[in-house]
């Protein structure tokens, strides 16, 4: 009933109190279970943000759900019960793990998911070693989620590219034109925010979460957990409302699969106005060897250059290399994976999420930042970043956007 080497749920008084009585007064067991019924309704429920304990271990509400405990308590075992979720849920942060031995763990500040781990332990994400992961700044590393502008000021040429073009051009809703991908117009609502806009460096309510389970090979069922994370404009400090002053709701869902991490971003319009928005899934992938990496799925995909001037080019290669600095905004048609000598490790499917942003910073810009670290860590990771940054999604009053993506590991 329980994961193996898991710290066992902590059960209502009642659950104990009842069971005992149970195995005492075996006779009395249906009038006993009759009670049960009646008196246990009430006492399962659970609510993660009244709870004191600082790191409160729950479990899936199934393993002490009224159904399944008569035949938990009958003679004859019945058949063996998968495994539970394990969720906890404190310190800032809520990591799910499931009886498979998969792993996810995400931060409250900016709903970042800072590890995710497959069956054998092996973390899948690059965190750097540096990274903030106090609420002091953007985590470096994991999936940091960029809502509402995605854009990165960092030279003075790309800054003036962008303003001269910015100013003869309104942009269109999701279109291709480079001028809208950047540091956006001056007069635009998103100018006045920080890079990569404030989802990634506010503070997220954890909603709570579900499971479902699918029909897996030799019969059984695969479980995965759905992780939901909210933001809204109530939920935003002061200075940010003040520059950005729609109201609007953000519900981030990460769901931890057999194999799988998908990462799901709804935004609700609640304003009377509309407004405009980019939105970036910027996740870290951990390889092993940068030499031995290529990324496929991108041939024939138009991008922009961001080490070239912001040259639109097209992709020739159909594994792409990387053996330099690399940020360019590619918008692909299918699925993007990511291979190590020439083995698929990842693959990365996207709903609605138009771009793919391919980053590494190599040897120099590493070395810039401050929170980078190991300083070769180029070495070990790739940004395979799902979004729509090029243009801007419209949404209109009462009207909701949705993107997501899905990683899978071969
Ligand atoms: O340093 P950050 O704000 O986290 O941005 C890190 C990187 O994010 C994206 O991938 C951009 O395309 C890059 O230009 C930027 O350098």
């Amino acid at each position: 009933m329980f994961n193996s080497g898991s710290t066992p749920p902590l059960l209502h008084w009642s659950d104990v109190s009842i069971d005992r009585s149970l195995n005492l007064a075996s006779k009395h067991r249906p009038f006993l279970l009759l009670l049960y019924h009646l008196l246990s309704l009430p006492t399962l429920k659970f609510t993660p943000s009244t709870r004191s304990h600082p790191i409160p271990l729950f479990t899936e509400p199934t393993m002490v759900a009224r159904p399944n405990k008569p035949s938990a308590l009958s003679a004859t075992p019945g058949p063996q019960r998968q495994a539970a979720v394990n969720i906890s849920h404190g310190n800032q942060r809520v990591a799910a793990t499931l009886p498979t031995g998969e792993s996810v763990e995400i931060l409250l500040y900016g709903a970042t998911v800072v590890s995710w781990k497959d069956a054998a332990g092996e973390e899948k994400l690059w965190l750097s070693e540096k990274a903030a992961l106090d609420g002091s700044k953007a985590v470096r590393g994991g999936i940091p989620l960029v809502f509402p502008v995605c854009y990165a000021p960092y030279n003075l040429l790309y800054l003036f590219h962008s303003y001269s073009v910015s100013r003869q051009v309104t942009p269109v809703a999701n279109s291709c034109d480079k001028q809208v991908f950047g540091p956006p117009p001056p007069n635009h609502a998103t100018s006045s925010l920080p890079q990569h806009g404030f989802a990634r460096t506010s503070n997220w309510e954890f909603l709570g979460k579900s499971t479902s389970e699918s029909e897996a090979e030799g019969g059984n069922a695969d479980l995965s957990v759905k992780l939901d994370f909210g933001l809204s404009s109530a939920g935003l400090d002061a200075e940010t409302r003040k520059k950005w002053g729609y109201d609007f709701n953000l519900i981030y869902s990460v769901t931890l699969g057999k194999k799988s991490l998908t990462t799901s971003l709804v935004v609700t319009n609640d304003d009377e106005r509309s407004f405009e928005l980019q939105v970036l899934m910027h996740t870290y992938f951990r390889i092993k060897d940068i030499t031995q990496v290529s990324i496929t799925g991108l041939q024939d995909a138009e991008y922009l250059d961001k080490v070239d001037n912001l040259k639109a080019k097209k992709e020739t290669s159909s594994a792409v290399k990387i053996e330099g600095e690399t940020d360019r905004v590619y918008t692909p048609s299918g699925t993007v994976a990511i291979q190590e000598g020439g083995k698929t490790s990842f693959t990365v499917t996207r709903d609605n999420l138009a771009d793919v942003v391919l980053w590494n910073p190599w040897v120099e810009k590493a070395q810039g930042m401050g929170d980078y670290a190991p300083k070769d860590g180029y070495k070990n990771m790739v940004c395979v970043e799902a979004g729509s940054v090029r243009g801007w999604q419209t949404l209109e009053k009462g009207d909701a956007f949705e993107g997501s993506q899905t990683i899978t590991l071969e």
